[in-house]
Parts: C-alpha cells; sequence; structure tokens
C-alpha cells in the first residue's frame, strides 16, 4: 500500500528509487521523442473513429430517411445500437486488454471499424445497416478503452496528460470531420449515406498497418512475464537513451501490486475489495457519468433544434450548422490538449466544469425568456386529424408537443396568422395538412417551426451554447478519458477503464435517449437547468474526490487514493514532485523534513 504522500512503499533497503530522468537531473527540459508521437498518433486514430461513427450518422440520416423509407423507430435505432453495442464492447474489452494486450486489442478494434464501414457501405437493406452500425459499434469501445491506456503506458510522465488528451482531441476533430464530409456529400442526389458512412474505413484500415509495425505497451509486457521484449520496447519510446531504473521502478511496482492486490479472483472483486482500487474506480467512474450528465451530447445531436431555436430556420442549413457546433468543440478541446500539463488535471476539471454550469444556466435562461414570450396562435383551423395541437393557445405548449408543429407568418417585426397543426410523423419539416404542409422552405413569409418557437432571445440561447462548448470541450470532455488511462494500477488497468467507458456508454444512451421526452415533461429550460444542477453535484464530486496526478509516475499514482474516499482533493501536485525514498532510521543526507506514513514504515523527504 502507498503512503499518505502518494509514493509507494520502497522495499527493505531501497533508497532513491525515484529517480528523475538524466536530461532533468542536469537541468535540462525534459524531451519527448518523436517516436512517441507516432505511437500517439495512430492509437488515437481510434479516437477519431470513435467521434466519426458518432457524429457522422445524424447527417446521413437525413437521406437515408427518405431513401430506406425508415420510421422513426428504425431512425432511433440506428442511431443508438451503435452507442449501445459501444457500451457493452468496452465492459468486455477489459478482459480481452488484460488478456490479449493493448496492441492486438488495437488492431481488433481497427480491424472491426474497417469490416463496418464496408459493410455500412455496401448495405442494400435497413437490417444490413444495422448490422454495420452494431459492428462500429463495437470497434468503437473497445477503441474508447483501450487508447487512452496505450497512451498513458508509453508517454513520458511529464507529458503523459497532453499526449491521451489529444485522443480526445480526435474524438471531436472526428466529429468534427464527419460533419463536414455530412455537408459536402448532402448536395449527392442518391446514395450520399453510403459514402458518408464508408469513408470510415479509410482511417481503420491506416491504424490497422500502422499497428502491425508499431510495439505492444511495455507495461503490459512486463506484466505478462515477457521481460526482454519490454526492457526492448522502453528504451525504444525513450530515445534509446538507458531506462535501467524506470524499468526496475515499474518491475518493482508490478510486483508489489500482485502481491498486495494478489488472489484469483476476478479483477473486480479484487478492485472493490482493495481501498485504493475501489476509491479510484468510484472517481473514474463518476467523472464519466458526470461528463455525460453536463449534457454534452444533447447539445451534440440537438445542436440543429438548438440552433434552429435561436431563429436559423432553413432546414438544408442545419447539417452546415452542426458542423459549427463540432468544429467548436474541436477547437476548444485543442485548449484542453494545451492546459492540461500546465493547469494540472483538477484545476482544469474544476474551471471546466464551473464554466459548463454557468453556461447551461444562461441556455436555460434564453429558453426560458423564449418561452415566456412564446408567440400566441391566432387561427384556429378546424383539424381533419381532431389532434390535441388544435387545442393550444401560445406556441410553446404546441412545440413541446411530439406530434404538432407552429405555423406561422412573420413580417420581420412580427409574428402573426399563426396556428398549431400535426406534424408529418414521417417527414417533420412538413405539416401533415394546411398551409405548412407542402413546403419546407419559407415562401411568402409562410413557416413551419417544428421543435422551436420563433424567438427574440435567441442570441442569448446561442451565447449559451457557445459559451457552454468552450468551457466544457477543453476539461470535462477530455479529463474523464485521461485521469483513467493513469488511476489504476497496471493490474486493474483494463478492468478499470473498462467499467468507467461502459458508465460514459451507458450514461451517454440514457442522457440522449431521454432528452425530447425530458424537455417534454420538463420543457427546454427545465432539461437545461436540470443539467445545471447535476453539474452543480458534479462539481461537488470533483472537488472532494479528484486527486492531482500530473507529472507522476503511473506506478505512483495509486497511493493518491489510500486516504478515505473525497479525502484526496485537499492535496496539490507540487507537494509530491519531488521525493526521495530513504530507509526509515536513515539519517544521513541534505537538509529534510521528514514524516513518517500512517503505517510508520516511510520516511520522505521533499527537495525544495
Ligand atoms: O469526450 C467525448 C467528447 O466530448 C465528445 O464530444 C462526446 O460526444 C463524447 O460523448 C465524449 O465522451
Amino acid at each position: 500500500m502507498g503512503n499518505l504522500l502518494g509514493i509507494r512503499r520502497p522495499k527493505d533497503g531501497e533508497q532513491n528509487l525515484i529517480q528523475p530522468p538524466p536530461e532533468e537531473s542536469a537541468g535540462q527540459a525534459p524531451v519527448t521523442p518523436s517516436f512517441v508521437y507516432v505511437l500517439a498518433f495512430f492509437s488515437a486514430l481510434g479516437g477519431f473513429l470513435f467521434g466519426y461513427d458518432t457524429g457522422v450518422v445524424s447527417g446521413a440520416m437525413l437521406p437515408l430517411k427518405k431513401e430506406m423509407n425508415l420510421n422513426k423507430l428504425w431512425q432511433e435505432l440506428l442511431v443508438s445500437s451503435t452507442v449501445g453495442a459501444a457500451a457493452v464492447s468496452s465492459l468486455g474489452g477489459g478482459f480481452l486488454n488484460g488478456w490479449l494486450g493493448r496492441r492486438i486489442c488495437i488492431l481488433i478494434a481497427s480491424f472491426i471499424f474497417s469490416i463496418g464501414g464496408i459493410i455500412l457501405g455496401l448495405a442494400p437493406s435497413k437490417e444490413v445497416l444495422l448490422v454495420g452500425r452494431v459492428t462500429v459499434g463495437l470497434g468503437i469501445g473497445i477503441a474508447s478503452m483501450t487508447v487512452p491506456v496505450y497512451i498513458a503506458e508509453v508517454s513520458p510522465p511529464h507529458q503523459r496528460g497532453q499526449l491521451v488528451t489529444i485522443n480526445s482531441l480526435f474524438i471531436t476533430g472526428g466529429q468534427f470531420i464527419a460533419s463536414l464530409i455530412d455537408g459536402a456529400f448532402s448536395y449527392l442526389a442518391h446514395d450520399s449515406w453510403r459514402y458518408m458512412l464508408a469513408l470510415s474505413a479509410v482511417p481503420a484500415v491506416l491504424q490497422f498497418i500502422g499497428f502491425i509495425f508499431l510495439p505492444e505497451s511495455p507495461r503490459w509486457l512486463l506484466q505478462s512475464g515477457r521481460t526482454q521484449e519490454a526492457h526492448d520496447v522502453l528504451r525504444r519510446i525513450r530515445g534509446g537513451r538507458s531506462v535501467d531504473v524506470e524499468y526496475e521502478s515499474i518491475k518493482t511496482s508490478i510486483e508489489d501490486e500482485e502481491r498486495e492486490a494478489g488472489g484469483d479472483a476476478p479483477v473486480i472483486l479484487r478492485i472493490l475489495r482493495h481501498g485504493p482500487t475501489r476509491r479510484a474506480l468510484i472517481v473514474g467512474c463518476g467523472l464519466q457519468m458526470f461528463q455525460q450528465l453536463s449534457g454534452i451530447n444533447t447539445v451534440m445531436y440537438y445542436s440543429a433544434t438548438i440552433l434552429q431555436m435561436a431563429g436559423i430556420r432553413d432546414d438544408k442549413r442545419a447539417i452546415w450548422l452542426t458542423a459549427a457546433t463540432s468544429g467548436c468543440n474541436f477547437v476548444f478541446t485543442l485548449l484542453g490538449v494545451w492546459l492540461v500539463d500546465r493547469l494540472g488535471r483538477r484545476k482544469l476539471t474544476l474551471g471546466s466544469l464551473c464554466g459548463t454550469g454557468l453556461s447551461l444556466a444562461l441556455l436555460a435562461l434564453g429558453f426560458l425568456l423564449s418561452a415566456q414570450n412564446a408567440p400566441s396562435i391566432s387561427l384556429h383551423p378546424l383539424d381533419p386529424q381532431n389532434s390535441t395541437c388544435s387545442l393550444y393557445e401560445t406556441c410553446q405548449p404546441c412545440m413541446l408537443d411530439p406530434l404538432c408543429g407552429f405555423c406561422y407568418r412573420d413580417n420581420g417585426t412580427a409574428v402573426y396568422d399563426s396556428s398549431c397543426v400535426p406534424a408529418n410523423q414521417t417527414y417533420t419539416s412538413l405539416a401533415s395538412w394546411g398551409r405548412c404542409s407542402n413546403q419546407s422552405e419559407a415562401a411568402d413569409g409562410l413557416f413551419w417551426a417544428y421543435n422551436y418557437c420563433p424567438t427574440s432571445y435567441s442570441w442569448l440561447v446561442l451565447l449559451g451554447l457557445l459559451l457552454y462548448l468552450a468551457f466544457f470541450a477543453p476539461g470535462m470532455g477530455t479529463m474523464p478519458w485521461t485521469v483513467n488511462s493513469e488511476i489504476y494500477p497496471l493490474w486493474a488497468r483494463s478492468t478499470g477503464n473498462a467499467c468507467s467507458s461502459g458508465v460514459n456508454w451507458i450514461f451517454n444512451v440514457l442522457v440522449s435517449l431521454t432528452f425530447l421526452h425530458v424537455a417534454e415533461f420538463l420543457t427546454y429550460q427545465g432539461a437545461f437547468f436540470m443539467y445545471a444542477g447535476l453539474v452543480v453535484l458534479g462539481l461537488f464530486f470533483i472537488l472532494g474526490c479528484l486527486p492531482e496526478t500530473q507529472g507522476l509516475q503511473l506506478e505512483d499514482i495509486e497511493s493518491l487514493f489510500s486516504g478515505p474516499l473525497c479525502s484526496c482533493g485537499a492535496s496539490s501536485p507540487n507537494d509530491r514532485r519531488n521525493v526521495q525514498y530513504i530507509r526509515r532510521g536513515s539519517d544521513s543526507g541534505p537538509e529534510r523534513s521528514g514524516a513518517l506514513d500512517s503505517g510508520g514504515s516511510v520516511a520522505y523527504i521533499t527537495l525544495k
């Protein structure tokens, strides 16, 4: 077990186990060999595919709906089957990761992505499309839990945060490119969806070929007893310099860890029985849960609706506006990559969450003001379908009823001649009868609004949306993945990441599938106030429970969780940076301030 300072217990007679790399001790800035960047790039292609395949479907759905005649159930199935399959395979990926290693898992994921892309591109029917979407989902799940672990295990500690966060950059980059591809191909008259969906096979094949030549994680090799190979790989990724100290340090930690967490019980039970790993798992899963509860995917999947509400009415433009939203998410993730090893994980996450909560409140306020000033309904035409739509007096309840839409005229300053009529349920961009039933675009100042009401508070909603992405992306969008790749000891890393990624995907499905229903019951402002409330809960959780892992060697992070849960947020990383072990009773050496750990077995000195 580690001590309170975040350092594992040294063995008898062990001294100065944690040594800075030679160039650091010589006072130079540590250098990251370019080979590590190559590894990070090829593995982060897994993140790109994760982003591409979750992002591409919204744009592909527009032509798909028409060409395959999809009803609502099939549309929902094609969107959520991928996320559902990712939840299942990320949980199963933990076992594969421990058994076959990171490299083989990445190869499997890229192979699955390639096959999935081919199935989607050639699909002759909606059933085959579903098989393709499930297939890519299986790939996403494995990639989402393996890639951050692999990058963390090959990175030097001083740059680990930045390199792992590149994977998140690739996720949002994948979402952004997907929306651009959707936009570009939407001009094709036929089969545009085939190109949109199949293109993911290109980076998948590239990753597969790359990983045939790239090495396995040295930490996994060591754990599997392939010591010589582990030493060679470590030397390669440290630019050929001597790695004996680091190698020995990793090896001793693995032996210690295995002794402490020993037993033949399944890993998940050992994680739950062992205090530090149990606490790390709670923190890791909590972070992933709060990432999704902050509502990112309601914004990503429904940004077109939200922007429509903000006054942008042209349906065809929606696809490009989604690109603007995901572009914003991507640009601000870049800021996260820059900040993570400067600010540290804790400050970045806390700052991001505060801003996310405030922006959600602003978004909600925008919706509230829009609702309070929603235009009233002036025309009540006789409804041949006898629907509930004709009962409403203002646009607000009409918009919240999924069966109805708002048909109105606008002369630039005011809304007039407004009615609430049933929406065409197969193509909600039109009314099912009446003056708004045969045109999807404005003509003679006549408009059809499904899911939104015309408002003069659109700027507030737009501002809220932009601020939301600007705050969410650099911290909450990236840190849950980064922190999870670091906080588990090697024996628990695969399973820990599998569980936390599973939690991420499960809450992703939950939040995105329930959003429209939640909005129907609570209204849009109610839904966004609810997400803001959940963010406040998340803030307390992170404030109390998330320790700083910046700059620490992976093997030393477990002991950050040795105290009671939610006492670990209190320590600062700099307290732990320059620490050496000395033997108990040994008193020689420079001036020091010393202390004993809770077990009384380790003394430390902090070099200033
Ligand atoms: O970190 C990512 C990223 O923020 C994406 O934009 C989002 O769609 C994912 O759900 C999330 O896990």
